[in-house]
């Protein structure tokens, strides 16, 4: 008889950024983090966690959502089962909720932690293995001043913690926002990759001016030039420009990636387990991006540590990321509340060892950033 699910708790979580993080429909200077603990019959523990940008601004579920849809709707639905039945229980949330993808991602991290640490693994073997432990990623420019921004980056490259670049636009208007991507082009110099990420703030017309721009200004990648239910728009500037694009709200899980692949789109996708409904979710997507011939990207929805590295779990068993990551989203925060902080180095990260995640909470850090009831 396998062990069983005895609780689940849901914390909101809230720790200061470093900086203003500046996006083209919200500045964040807090993160606030669900953080998910399933504990079992047998006494051990699953982590997982769950984020978004800006409370309602960048999806529609919000912290305060995923812990009322968790503490309301998906605890009824998951006490007492067999906590080893990963599949089972999606299928079972699945039955009785719609949608509510990010808390279910977090839900999935909790149960992957737990079976790795049943089965004294690391989640990255329970998809088959890691093929890299050391992954690449880049750093959002996002201070909202174009002059710090570069003091940022340079700082940055110098220190070797990142060598690759995001510029967070469309907020400005079109010719500021490219005078603004040149200039940090300008500053960090061909070897660093620069692109950019409009979050759906251009329509179609603005992004093939845009496009036509930033191409000139030696840009490598466009994320999310327009709004994520046009999808034809997205196929029509995938086609008009060598300048790729990444898509990233317009596709949040498999069938999202099928339908974009098959009305023709090429380019790159952001993968994003919260998006997905979990990692194992978001590897079902990358199979039928590779698939179409769509390029992968690690994306994030700024986690913290233990929903970064449930992410750097299933991005490890991808033989190429062709657009690598930007599984920053600790180095965001001004504190954390794990024992032992991810390793980033060499413009990368380490894939943390040990069975599950590979991650301890610090309670004491946990109780000092956890929301008071008011
Ligand atoms: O991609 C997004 O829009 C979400 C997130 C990823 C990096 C960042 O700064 O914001
Ligand atoms: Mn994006």
């Amino acid at each position: 008889m396998s062990a069983t699910i005895q609780s689940i708790e849901a914390i909101l979580v809230d720790i200061p950024t470093i900086r203003p993080h500046k996006l083209a429909m919200t500045t964040m200077g807090v993160q606030t983090m669900v953080i998910v603990r399933v504990k079992d019959s047998d006494g051990l523990e699953g982590l997982g966690e769950a984020t978004t940008i800006g409370g309602l601004a960048y999806g529609p579920e919000s912290p305060e959502s995923v812990k009322l849809t968790i503490d309301t709707y998906f605890r009824p639905q998951l006490i007492g089962q067999p906590v080893d039945a990963i599949n089972t229980l999606r299928v079972r949330l699945n039955r009785a909720t719609r949608g509510n993808n990010l808390a279910k991602s977090a839900i999935e991290t909790a149960l992957l932690d737990l079976q790795g640490k049943r089965l004294n693994c690391p989640v990255s073997d329970l998809f088959g293995g890691a093929v890299h432990q050391h992954i690449p990623v880049l750093w959002t420019l996002a201070s909202g001043d174009t002059a710090r921004d570069i003091e940022e980056a340079l700082g940055l490259i110098e220190t070797r913690r990142h060598c690759d670049f995001k510029l967070k636009i469309g907020s400005r208007a079109l010719m500021d926002d490219v005078r603004h991507v040149a200039a940090i082009k300008d500053a960090v110099g061909e070897s660093a990759s620069v692109r950019v990420d409009v979050n759906q703030a251009w329509d179609e017309s603005t992004a093939a001016r845009g496009m036509a721009e930033l191409q000139a200004a030696g840009i490598d990648l466009v994320e999310q030039p327009t709004p994520m239910k046009d999808h034809a728009a997205l196929v029509r500037l995938s086609q008009k420009f060598h300048l790729p694009i990444l898509a990233d709200e317009a596709v949040a899980d498999a069938s999202d990636m099928y339908n974009l692949a098959a009305a023709g789109f090429s380019g790159a996708v952001a993968l994003k387990i919260a998006k997905a409904g979990g990692p194992a979710q978001a590897l079902k997507q990358a199979a039928v991006a590779q698939a179409a011939g769509i390029g992968l990207y690690g994306g994030t929805l700024l986690e913290g540590t233990i929903g970064t590295v449930a992410a750097l779990h299933a991005w490890s068993t991808l033989e190429t990321l062709h657009w690598g990551t930007e599984m920053f989203g600790p180095l965001l925060m001004k504190d954390d509340i794990v024992d032992k902080p991810l390793s980033f180095h060499d413009n990368g990260v380490e894939l943390p060892q040990g069975p599950g995640l590979g991650v301890t909470l610090n309670e004491d850090k946990l109780a000092e950033y956890s929301r008071k009831d008011k």
